[in-house]
């Protein structure tokens, strides 16, 4: 296949992709070449254009949205100005582009003398032979951690219309008035919130329920609460999009239509295999479009490739892609002693407000799979921190297995849902009996975890 091919340079090792595959080479792969292929920024999509710098804007929007909200507990505040640019420059100029260019600078510099690194897009032109631009590389092993990309919906693209993603809504130079988002998952909600407490007039548009793979007690919240916030048009789609003094005016599948200054697509993610050539590497990928592995990370058709992180996983989830790599590592370095993929009780957590966390089976899966379970949902407000909080709408609900104690899944809406549910994670991950846990420790007086501990208590066997 790659005979009549001239191929500049042979490496140990090439890996496409700076995300989470950046972190592969440590101390232990000194004594290999090793190439790596970035033809973007690098640090990968989590750390530029992903979860870090939403987090960051996050944190501001909580900040301004708590004060909003401070009548509830007697104060009188308000947020007299959003500096939008000083925002930008704090998240990006003083932290994020620093450490982009500092890993790209280590990665090239002396530090790391048995890597190469090409800034070019990659693409298979033989097995374990790749061109970036004007080279042509080869490998003994090669992995392919190339991420994702905004999926974007046809309506939108044949408009015309002036667009954003995730990769560049952060870096608007102004903030908007108004923004349409189109989508109605993780992205949607993060970026609504963000929006919405720092003064942007929000339009939503989702063709599904808000986060509709949620468990329902949580998704029928959920949505109740976003329609006192934005303007929620959801079982809707974009039928067209056009560009005008106003800013961008979109006609939905139903004939109404939202102006705003504009508009922010989130509808989805596409793995970025399909751009690589792949099938000139021997490389399959499966009917959803990922690179296709086996349970370790290879590819399930081509020798000595593997795969992690969005472009092959069913989990498009930072801390997925990490664990991912440190099993394909492992698995390098260990051909022997291969780890598996590590795929159970995966949680995951939507920094909206207010923030959702979820892990395990929705009530719903644990019925279909057939457990005789039973139920708990916990009120926020019925714990002294919640009192403290003035919370009227956070809940808990924990599903568990009568016959075991064990737990099968846990779901938190409110304040500091992403924190509260590490420790039902610690219960899944180490096979905790649920009565035990509930009664066996001590919860600190009077603070939140109170509230999965009376969730626990809660749980009839
Ligand atoms: C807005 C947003 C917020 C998110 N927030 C969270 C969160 O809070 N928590 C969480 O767990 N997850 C979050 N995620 C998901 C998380 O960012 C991804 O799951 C994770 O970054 C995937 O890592 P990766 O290494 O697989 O891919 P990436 O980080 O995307 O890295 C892939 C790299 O490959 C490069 N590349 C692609 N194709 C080629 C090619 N052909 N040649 C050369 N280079 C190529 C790309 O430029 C990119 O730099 C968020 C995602 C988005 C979009
Ligand atoms: N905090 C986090 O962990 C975090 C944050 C952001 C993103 N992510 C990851 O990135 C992935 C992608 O996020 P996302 O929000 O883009 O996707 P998503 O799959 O979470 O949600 C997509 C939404 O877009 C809607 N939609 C799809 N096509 C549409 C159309 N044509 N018109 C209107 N609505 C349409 C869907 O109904 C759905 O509500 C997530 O699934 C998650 O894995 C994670």
């Amino acid at each position: 296949m790659t005979a009549d091919l001239k191929v500049d340079q042979h490496y140990d090792l090439i890996i496409i992709g700076t995300g989470s595959g950046n972190s592969i080479p440590g101390p232990e792969f000194d004594d290999l070449s090793i190439a790596i292929v970035e033809k973007g920024t690098f640090g990968g999509t989590c750390l530029n254009v992903g979860c870090i710098p939403t987090k960051m804007f996050v944190h501001a929007a909580d900040t301004a949205l708590a004060t909003r909200q401070a009548g509830r507990l007697g104060l009188s505040a308000q947020t007299y100005h959003v500096d939008w640019p000083g925002v930008v420059s704090r998240v990006f100029d003083q932290r994020i582009d620093l450490i982009a260019e500092g890993g790209e600078a280590y990665r090239r510099g002396p530090e790391t003398p048995n890597i190469d690194v090409y800034d070019q897009h990659a693409s298979f032109v033989g097995e374990r032979t790749i061109r970036t631009g004007e080279h042509v590389i080869s490998g003994d092993r090669v992995i392919i951690a190339a991420g994702s990309r905004p999926m974007i919906p046809e309506a939108i693209t044949e408009s015309g219309v002036h667009f954003h993603t995730n990769e560049d809504i952060m870096r608007l130079p102004q903030q908007p008035q108004s923004i349409i988002i189109v989508g109605g998952g993780f992205i949607a909600m993060e970026f609504a919130h963000v929006f919405d407490a720092l003064g942007t007039k929000v339009h939503i548009i989702s063709r599904s329920a808000l986060m509709r793979l949620i468990d329902a007690d949580l998704g029928s919240r959920i949505n109740d609460l976003a329609v006192k916030r934005y303007d929620v048009r959801v079982g809707r789609t974009v039928a067209d999009a056009v560009q005008s003094h106003d800013g961008i005016t979109v006609t939905l599948d139903d004939g109404g239509s939202i102006t705003a200054d504009v508009l922010l697509v989130a509808t989805g993610r596409i793995p970025n295999g399909d751009q690589m050539d792949l099938d000139r590497g021997g490389i399959e990928m499966t009917d959803d479009g990922r690179v296709s592995v086996d349970e370790y990370g290879r590819s399930t058709s081509a020798e000595g490739v593997w795969a992690l992180g969005d472009v092959s996983s069913p989990f498009m989830l930072k801390h997925v892609a990490n664990a991912e790599m440190r099993a394909v590592r492992h698995n390098l370095l260990h051909p022997d002693d291969l780890q598996k993929m590590p795929h159970e009780h995966i949680p995951s957590a939507v920094f909206t407000n207010p923030q959702i966390a979820t892990v395990g089976l929705t009530e719903r899966e644990a019925r279909t799979a057939g457990h005789n379970i039973t139920v708990k949902i916990q009120k926020y407000g019925d714990v002294a921190y919640g009192w403290a909080m003035e919370d009227t709408t956070g809940i808990v609900k924990l599903i568990a297995d009568k016959d075991t104690g064990k737990l099968l899944g846990a779901h938190y809406l409110g304040p500091q849902a992403s924190t509260l549910i590490q420790q039902m994670i610690t219960v899944m991950a180490f096979d905790l009996d649920v009565r035990e846990v509930a009664t066996k420790q001590y919860w600190i007086h009077p603070a939140l975890p109170e509230v999965t501990e009376n969730a626990l208590l809660g749980l009839e066997f």
